[in-house]
């Protein structure tokens, strides 16, 4: 049986994307501890896929996701899911809300509840763990005295719920990827989505000549973030998030124009969007569009045309 590494221990949120993500009767879920471990074990073919958070509604990008799809042998992302965060506040049964010293969770589950924190646990100190679930189960080993988890981790840890539906901001989400090596796209639906990364030429200009190529292809920018190239200090990757899909011949001519002007490009993927927004093309960027200039263009060679 296929395996899908997640994020996890077992009762992250990473976890319920990946069972939102997997055939129960096709994948088998295998919970790993960091990130970087899920993406390596896709690499390697230890799994057939990886689940990977990688973008939050309120705290922002996942650092640690970014630098594993952009660093390393290519992995491409062939499906997404976006599930909405809320938290439960975890105790060893008997903890009472003053006797609460620490608390524990993934740096962006605590960034979902500052607010609430203060508010409620004013005098707790607040400590970064790998994951949330690693937070109930650092506290069902005694190690913190409260964690701020998915609401499914009580069901993987014998503890007590403090608070449930705890969230700054109601309606946040988060979204996930669902990697694998680079092989056969998923086809194209009209709702998808394509992610690449790209290093632009350090002068005047060369990040507005870049995003440039897609306004003229009227492609459509859903994200774009910056992460340090690692290598020289003011340097950067740029990871963008675009509407449509490297089938549709203006995706793919733009990614082929950022190929010639970049110093780098990676392809992460084209693969349907949970929202299932429709993507509008318009004349003159339409794949027929194209095949007509093409077409022009040939015969124009051939000296049949002018
Ligand atoms: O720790 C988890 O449960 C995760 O799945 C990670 C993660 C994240 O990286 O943003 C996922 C969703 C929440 O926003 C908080 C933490």
């Amino acid at each position: 049986m296929p395996r899908i590494a997640y994020f996890g221990p077992q009762g992250t949120f990473t976890e319920q994307a990946a069972r939102a993500l997997a055939d129960p009767r096709e994948h088998e879920l295998l919970p790993l501890d960091t990130i970087p471990a899920v993406v390596a074990a896709v690499r390697s073919g230890e799994v057939a896929a990886g689940c990977v958070p990688v973008e939050n509604s309120v705290e922002g990008a996942v650092p640690a996701t970014m630098d594993a799809l952009a660093l390393g042998e290519p992995v491409v992302a062939v499906a997404e899911h976006v599930l909405p965060v809320h938290f439960s506040v975890l105790v060893r049964p008997g903890t009472e809300a003053a006797q609460i010293q620490t608390v524990a969770s993934h740096p962006h589950g605590l960034a979902q509840v500052r607010g609430w924190l203060e508010a409620n646990l004013p005098k707790a100190t607040a400590i970064a763990v790998n994951s949330t679930a690693g937070a109930a189960r650092a506290v069902h080993a005694g190690e913190y005295d409260a964690a701020v988890s998915a609401p499914v981790a009580v069901e993987h840890y014998p503890l007590h719920e403090l608070a449930t539906g705890v969230a700054d901001v109601a309606d946040a989400v988060t979204r996930f990827l669902l990697v694998t090596r680079p092989g056969a796209l998923p086809a194209p639906t009209g709702a998808d989505r394509t992610s690449l990364v790209a290093v632009a030429v350090n002068r005047t200009g060369a990040l507005s000549g870049l995003l440039h190529e897609l306004a003229l292809r009227e492609i459509n920018l859903t994200r774009l973030e910056a992460r340090p190239t690692k290598d020289r200090f003011g340097e950067y990757r740029f990871f963008l998030d675009v509407e449509g899909h490297l089938a549709e011949q203006r995706i793919a001519d733009a990614l082929a124009a950022l190929h010639r002007r970049c110093l780098e490009v990676r392809f992460l993927g084209s693969y349907p969007r949970t929202d299932g927004t429709q993507t509008q093309v318009a004349a003159p960027t339409r794949d027929e569009d194209f095949a007509a200039a093409t077409d022009w263009v040939a015969a124009v060679r051939r000296g049949e045309r002018a």
